[in-house]
């Protein structure tokens, strides 16, 4: 396999041995000449101390890349099976191939056994996928199979070229696997499943096919602009990261009724940066040691969503104490907002590159001052009720309608003075394909929209008074607003 250049030829490698092995016969001899003398032991030690030192050396060193580092990925045995897929040769016997239905192109990866040569540099280097059954001693967990099956990577070259190859070879490698996936990226979506058993949950992914793209966002273009402008800075910063010491990390809290886009806004932002996305839902997560290992399971360049997260701490059922299956009590976690926080900071300051957490909420109000301290979550995004600019977004998403119809002037008014989420609209627009049923049904949506809005208003009127109903009622019709944490300023700004 090893190119003659690179290695020792068979002669030369004869001659040294040959040579060896005449000094050890040599010494040995002298040694069984010298037996009156010397004492059995002795013998023996002389013997074995000359056979280490005349040993061959083998030249070539072997590096063993393990699937799993214990708790987390190993990312180069995953940058290995990735960019081996490219590498595959005439020779090579067997491959494993896949597609999911949404997938452009088959995976191909290596089977047990396989060796692939590659050559860097002119350096030829071998490669080996290897399976062996490992004995499971994960005591505490009964449920777990006995035996599982452990994978690694064999890489050989010869010793003289180490440092090229870790120091260079390796991360060639990390980074032509970065850009193959990015390439086939099929972006996931990653759910918790708990139905594994005792202790098992764990992340189950699949393909991520939410179609939001900020351009079908119907949104403040002042807004969307914001936000990708955030998104791209984020991901060109790494270095400005690292010189300032922080984790490259970044927070959003996104707040709105309900049906104003913020699952929307989270997909379109995981497809403009072809990031994973982890849905992590907290009322399954009840021991801190499993809110800990899915933490330590969250690969890079992934955003991590907390939903309605007013909602999903201090559950009743979470102040309970758990028994576990044989009836032992298990540490009752007693999750709350502040200690979450914490968690992340901690955890996430240690490990992990270009990650985005995401907290989604109705209710602003309702959460703890923890999370809304500056600095906490990098931008606050209020998503709200559908301006006159959002409506035409989705009349060109549903009806493919980019210009003028005879009913815009009269929904447009409508719409800026009743409360109507796009998530209304959008209901609405899906009613007929005809332009003129459609938009008819938007209409009479909002005049209804409307009169229970005058109602409220009446209501409230009589409650708190004419002047308060209708500063709150601005308050109200402001459509969308960031605020940007940066360090310990905070710019608000107002999009509409
Ligand atoms: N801003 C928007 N632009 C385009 N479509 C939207 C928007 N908001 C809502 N929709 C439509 O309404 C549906 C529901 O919206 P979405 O789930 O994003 O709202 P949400 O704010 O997350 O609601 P909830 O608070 O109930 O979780 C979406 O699938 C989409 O079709
Ligand atoms: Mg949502």
């Amino acid at each position: 396999m090893f190119s003659g250049k690179e290695f020792p030829s068979s002669s030369s490698f004869f001659a040294a041995y040959a040579s060896m092995a005449g000094s050890i016969m040599m010494a040995q001899s002298i040694a069984n000449q010298l037996s009156h003398l010397i004492p059995h032991h002795v013998r023996n030690y002389l013997v074995s101390t000359l056979r280490y030192f005349f040993k061959p050396q083998s030249p070539i060193l072997t590096l063993v890349i393990e699937e799993s580092t214990g708790i987390a990925r190993n990312q180069v045995y995953d940058a290995s099976e990735t960019y081996l897929c490219t590498k595959v040769s005439p020779n090579t016997k067997r491959l494993k191939i896949s597609k999911t239905p949404t997938e452009k192109n088959l995976t191909i990866k290596l089977e047990k056994g396989e060796k692939i040569v590659d050559n860097y540099e002119g350096v030829e280097l071998q490669w080996r996928l290897v399976f062996a059954e490992a004995e499971n001693n994960d005591s505490h967990n009964p449920f777990k199979p006995r035996n599982v099956e452990k994978r690694w990577f064999e890489l050989s070259f010869h010793r003289d070229h180490k440092e090229p190859i870790l120091g260079s070879y390796i991360p060639y490698v990390l980074e032509k696997a970065k850009s193959i996936k990015e390439e086939v990226r099929v972006l996931k979506m990653h759910t918790l499943n708990n139905s594994t058993g005792y202790g098992g949950i764990k992340w189950e992914s699949i393909n991520l096919e939410h179609p939001a793209t900020f351009e079908t966002l119907a949104m403040e273009p002042d807004l969307k602009n914001i936000v990708i402008e955030d998104l791209n800075r984020f991901v060109k910063r790494k270095d400005f990261y690292k010189r300032v010491g922080r984790a490259w990390k970044r927070g959003y809290l996104l707040y709105g009724p309900p049906g104003t886009g913020k699952s929307s806004l989270v997909a379109a932002m995981a497809n403009h940066l072809k990031f994973d996305v982890y849905d992590l839902q907290l009322a399954n997560i009840m021991r801190d040691s499993d809110l800990r290992r899915l933490f330590l399971a969250t690969g890079n360049r992934s955003i991590l969503v907390i939903e309605d997260i007013d909602c999903s701490l201090d559950l009743p059922d979470r102040r309970q104490v758990s028994k576990d299956g044989d009836g032992r009590k298990q540490h009752d976690v007693q999750l709350t907002l502040s200690g979450l926080l914490n968690f992340i900071d901690g955890l996430w300051s240690s490990c992990g590159d270009e990650r985005i957490i995401i907290f989604t909420t109705n209710h602003k109000d309702r959460l703890d001052p923890a999370l809304l301290r500056p600095g906490r979550m990098d931008m606050h995004i209020h998503m709200s009720y559908c301006t006159t600019h959002g409506f035409r977004v989705l009349a060109s998403n549903y009806l493919g309608i980019n210009g003028y119809h005879t009913l815009f002037g009269e929904i447009e008014d409508l719409i800026k003075t009743t409360e109507v989420t796009p998530a209304q609209l959008a209901e609405e627009l899906m009613k007929s394909e005809d332009s003129n049923i459609a938009l008819e049904g938007v209409v009479k949506l909002l005049k209804r929209k409307k009169l229970e809005g005058d109602e409220l208003f009446d209501e409230g009127a009589k409650k708190v008074g004419i002047q308060e109903a209708k500063k709150q009622k601005v308050e109200n019709k402001r459509r969308v607003s960031v605020r940007i944490n940066s360090g310990r300023k905070t710019n608000k700004r107002r999009c509409s």
